[in-house]
């Protein structure tokens, strides 16, 4: 028995455990964050590949993924082009023609016979030549008939990682683990109608038909949501009642500086401001979100609260998600405080300053010399200690930060935690996701900003956005232009910032200068592209959406997005959010990257409101249950397969769930469930370590 039992796979097995996977594999995988059985399997499909019946060629006007039964008209021919070979061949069915082109495959002029009938399966593509089909999947029609109507799970994938590897990894995985323990309570699983989770782990990889894998999807999505939700409430649990160690009670200078702001804040600020400083002078530690949508001024109500702490003896945090925005707020609260003769030492801290900086910086945090310290993850090191941390500002997806906090309250004391956010999510969903934390919200913008002016538009206006945008340099404002992908690459096609930003370049006069940015760059990289920008010295910025949160250079005043049909529409919100912070009227247009009408009315959403609540509730209502898959709606709530705007029915389903198990064992303690207890530490530690290796 023993003997069998090491032979089990088991889900902390490296992937290398699983035949044909060996370590260059493994390291492919490792950079999609899979390293063991376990990650493997939860690293869901992001969209499945449909194999709908055959299609006839004289019905197809518009690219997309297409199956044809038609006949080689003529003897394939090979053409070199530049470095590639190319076969071309023209398929015929009764209704008409197609083009279709393999790279580097010249071996099939010999297998595709003239006069031969195949099933073709491939991307067509509009070139200058008209539509064209591009490396085809050459089928006989009986196998075509076994995969009609399956899907084919798509994964995400690195260079050198194909699908067809990951899908075999995944299902030699789901073959050789043994039958894992269903950690739901059976009263849930029968009450809320769930799969099975065996069930539901594989259909989701493989799943038959549309509505098993619904079912799966749906299960899934409830068990992400219910461990979030428990564990959130565990938390809660055992943070309750901490008491205050870092009162707050002399709030002059700030209250100096809110009078001396050059515009007034507004009501919601105002207000949000209030329960911070109720909290921080209170009896108990502060856990608070701030929810405010994008250029709602929520930098400046942190910054009021940092200055209240460091008044009363205490140091501050404020923690980025990247070094881009670390190095933002650096400069705006040194300039903030400079310009009111605040003298207070602020220092940054972030991962890629050289060791012998950041060993001045912790010295200098050790010795209490630095009242304010922003940074990036590079705060909660194990290195850094702290004389006296009284509050720490961070953004959602790091909130999680259990260890962090255990490693403050090691450090003495745990400080009082702000959470900042612009998910525009309604109120009854943030209890259930911010359980943690009590809620203000800051709901009204900055009066006298013009709202910003939309367009969604087709490729072929692009000419007139360039013109448009160089006329916007001219005035002396600034542009984004935002590209989902950072280099050309040939699983998907897109526009890639690399590409576009030289094409720009070459476009626009030598006074306007081009530069791009992507997150694959270095630290320091990213911060001088910034920094250049920020300063006007780069007019036209090419990026993927790491620029996404929080960006602030109030003299940009155009954002063009290239292929926005790829992204969720509360991601675009957030991406026009960049522009529009100033006085100046700002622009958005959004680029149709597709020929699909349905596409163009969900953007027209955009067009239509400026306002992040309203574009995720209209963006819920026009989506169908199978809409699920492709387009996630936000990547600021970090969950890899549940959705907080699309899924908020089972959301508050969970809700009510995770309720009713509390009542009966409010620390899940019960033998009943041990294992579900497990697996919710399991998946705290999970995060926990994730969040502290960014
Ligand atoms: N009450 C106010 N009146 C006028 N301008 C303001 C006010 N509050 C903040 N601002 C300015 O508005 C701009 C946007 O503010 P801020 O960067 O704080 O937005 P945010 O809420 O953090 O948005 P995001 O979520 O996009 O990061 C800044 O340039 C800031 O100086």
């Amino acid at each position: 028995m023993d003997v069998l039992e090491d032979d089990e796979m088991k889900l902390t097995d490296s992937v290398t455990a699983i035949k044909g996977v060996g370590e260059k594999t493994a390291r492919l995988m490792e950079k999609l964050g899979i390293r063991n059985i376990e990650d493997l399997i939860h690293a869901y499909p992001r969209d499945y590949d449909r194999y709908e019946p055959v299609a006839a060629v004289g019905d197809i006007s518009v690219p997309g993924i297409y199956s044809v039964d038609a006949t080689v008209a003529r003897r394939p021919e090979v053409k070199p082009a530049s470095r590639i070979k190319v076969t071309a061949a023209v398929l015929q069915d009764g209704s008409g023609s197609l083009k279709a082109v393999w790279f580097n495959m010249p071996y099939l002029v010999n297998a595709l016979k003239p006069g031969g009938r195949y099933i073709f399966r491939g991307r067509v593509v509009r070139n200058q030549y008209g539509l064209c089909m591009e490396q085809a999947v050459v089928l006989g029609h009986d196998e075509y008939e076994k995969l009609l109507h399956t899907r084919q799970p798509v994964y995400n994938l690195t260079a050198g990682l194909t699908n067809k590897a990951m899908m075999k990894a995944v299902y030699q995985a789901l073959e050789a683990l043994p039958v894992q323990k269903d950690y739901l309570p059976d009263w849930i699983r029968k009450k809320e109608e769930l799969a099975e989770y065996n069930f539901a782990l594989r259909t989701i990889h493989f799943p038959k038909d549309e509505q098993e894998l619904l079912f799966a999807r749906k299960r899934l999505v409830f068990d992400e949501f219910f461990l979030f939700i428990l564990a959130l409430r565990l938390l809660r649990g055992s943070s309750e009642r901490k008491k205050n160690g870092f009162p707050v009670n002399a709030l002059e200078e700030a209250e100096r500086l809110e009078r001396e702001l050059p515009y007034a804040l507004t009501g919601g600020q105002k207000e949000t401001l209030r329960d911070i400083f109720r909290d921080m002078k209170g009896k108990s530690l502060m856990s608070r979100l701030v929810q405010g949508d994008v250029g709602s001024g929520k930098t400046i109500v942190a910054v009021l609260a940092l200055l209240a702490v460091v008044e009363n003896g205490y140091q501050g945090a404020m923690m980025a998600p990247t070094e881009v925005l670390a190095k933002q707020h650096y400069e705006s609260i040194t300039a903030i405080f400079s310009n009111h003769g605040i003298e207070k030492n602020i220092v940054l801290l972030t991962g890629s300053m050289s060791a012998r900086e950041k060993r001045e910086v912790y010295e200098k945090i050790a010795s209490h010399e630095a009242d304010i310290i922003v940074g990036t993850h590079a705060l909660i090191q194990e290195k850094v200690v702290y004389d006296s941390l009284g509050l720490v500002i961070t953004d959602e997806q790091h909130r999680f930060g259990v260890r962090q906090r255990k490693l403050f309250s090691e450090k003495g004391g745990e400080p009082h935690v702000l959470v900042m956010s612009a998910t525009p999510i309604p109120r009854t969903l943030a209890i259930i996701l911010y359980g943690d934390l009590d809620i203000s919200v800051i709901d009204e913008l900055p009066a006298r900003r013009l709202p910003i002016k939309n367009c969604v538009v087709g490729v072929p206006y692009r000419k007139k956005a360039y013109q448009f945008i160089e006329g916007e340099v001219k005035k002396g404002h600034q542009a984004y232009v935002i590209c989902p992908m950072v280099e050309e690459s040939e699983q998907m096609d897109g526009e890639n910032v690399i590409d576009y930003a030289r094409k720009l370049q070459s476009i626009f006069p030598l006074s306007i200068k081009v530069e791009y940015l992507h997150g694959r760059m270095s630290g320091a990289e990213k911060e001088e592209i910034m920094e250049a920008f920020a300063e006007n010295r780069i007019q036209v910025l090419v990026s993927t959406t790491v620029i996404e949160v929080g960006i602030d250079v109030p003299n940009a005043t155009v954002m063009l997005v290239e292929n926005a049909e790829r992204f969720g529409l509360a991601q675009l919100h957030q991406l026009r959010g960049r522009v529009g912070r100033g006085s100046s009227q700002s622009y958005c247009i959004f680029v149709n990257g597709s020929e699909d009408e349905e596409k163009n009315k969900r953007l027209e959403i955009l067009n239509k409101s400026n306002d992040g609540f309203y574009i995720a509730s209209e963006d819920l209502k026009m989506r169908g249950p199978g809409d699920i898959f492709g387009i996630r709606q936000s990547g600021l709530m970090e969950f890899s397969i549940g959705d907080v705007f699309t899924d908020a029915d089972i959301l508050k389903e969970t809700a009510e769930a995770a309720e009713t198990v509390l009542s009966e064992d409010q620390d899940l303690s019960s033998d009943k469930y041990r294992v579900l207890r497990q697996k919710i530490e399991l998946q705290l530690m999970r995060r926990a370590d994730s969040a502290l290796s960014l």
